[in-house]
């Protein structure tokens, strides 16, 4: 990882990246997002954890736009959610990333670099910006491989490459480290902090793993379309006498369990 550039981290009184009030999501005719209240502040990376199904990759379509029958209040760096100005600077990697087999990641990359600033005039700059994209993800010494000879790790860097054209302010991850080697998802780990660090991104990000929590400068923690809690992982763990998140957030859910018994669920014997 390497080749990061343009320093600015945001002021602490920055306006929030993301703002959620009253969010509610329906899909079929399911709720699957119940009137979720956060905030994901700039600069910052935000973990979004919980178990699958829990609406981590529906709140994540909310955010970019491309999430039908989402109401309440959604803004997204000082925008409606979805607004067509928001497009340039947001970059959003799916759970299940297409890239293009028969070309090489460079080509892939040029593509979607002149779909993002097309024209001649710009052709130096976005050159520059193929060559340090295709450099943070790691993928220089496979710059004119095939993607469809890459692994499959690989194959999910080359959409981060792509996301991280034209340096987005806001960076949103769904699962990027699901079938990562170790070595893998602790480099993919240091890119995501020296974005947030030196350039002042904004991440957020989605795993079902918990450790990769710990790496996170705050958590959103869902259980079954709520927010459990939104905190940092140090308060977190304080705040629930845990040495984990992972025990903090098993914590929380026996906490609301106890508290308001889901509606339709069976009564747990004791
Ligand atoms: N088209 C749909 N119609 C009805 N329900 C849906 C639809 N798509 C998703 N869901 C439901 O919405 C809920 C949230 O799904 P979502 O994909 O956001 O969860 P997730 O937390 O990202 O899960 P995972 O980690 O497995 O990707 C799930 O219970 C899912 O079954």
């Amino acid at each position: 990882m390497m080749n990061i550039k343009t320093p600015a981290r945001a002021p602490a009184t920055a306006p929030a990246a993301i703002h959620a009030e009253d969010l509610k999501v329906i899909r079929g005719h399911r709720t699957v997002l119940r009137d979720l209240a956060f905030t994901v502040p700039r600069g910052q990376i935000t973990g979004l954890l919980g178990p699958s199904g829990c609406g981590k990759s529906t709140l994540m379509r909310a955010v970019v736009g491309t999430q039908a029958k989402v109401t309440g209040t959604l803004d997204v760096l000082d925008h409606p959610a979805g607004t067509p100005a928001l497009r340039s600077r947001i970059g959003y990697v799916t759970q299940d990333p297409s890239v293009y087999e028969d070309l090489t990641v460079r080509q892939s990359l040029d593509y979607f670099a002149a779909v993002l600033t097309p024209g001649r005039g710009p052709a130096a700059r976005r050159r520059e910006d193929v060559t340090r994209a295709i450099a943070d993800v790691d993928l220089t010494g496979h710059a004119d491989a095939l993607a469809g000879n890459l692994s499959g790790g690989q194959r999910n860097r080359v959409s981060l490459a792509v996301a991280l054209l034209g340096a987005p302010e806001l960076l949103v991850l769904d699962e990027p480290t699901v079938g990562l080697d170790p070595v893998l998802r602790r480099d993919l780990w240091n890119l995501f902090h020296t974005l947030s660090d030196q350039r002042g991104t904004t991440i957020l990000v989605s795993s079902h793993v918990m450790d990769e929590a710990e790496r996170c400068h705050r958590l959103l923690l869902m259980r079954e379309g709520e927010i459990l809690a939104d905190d940092t992982p140090d308060a977190l763990r304080e705040r629930t006498g845990s040495g984990t998140v992972e025990e903090a957030f098993l914590h929380l859910v026996d906490e609301a369990n106890a508290a308001q018994p889901h509606p339709g669920r069976e009564p747990q014997l004791p």
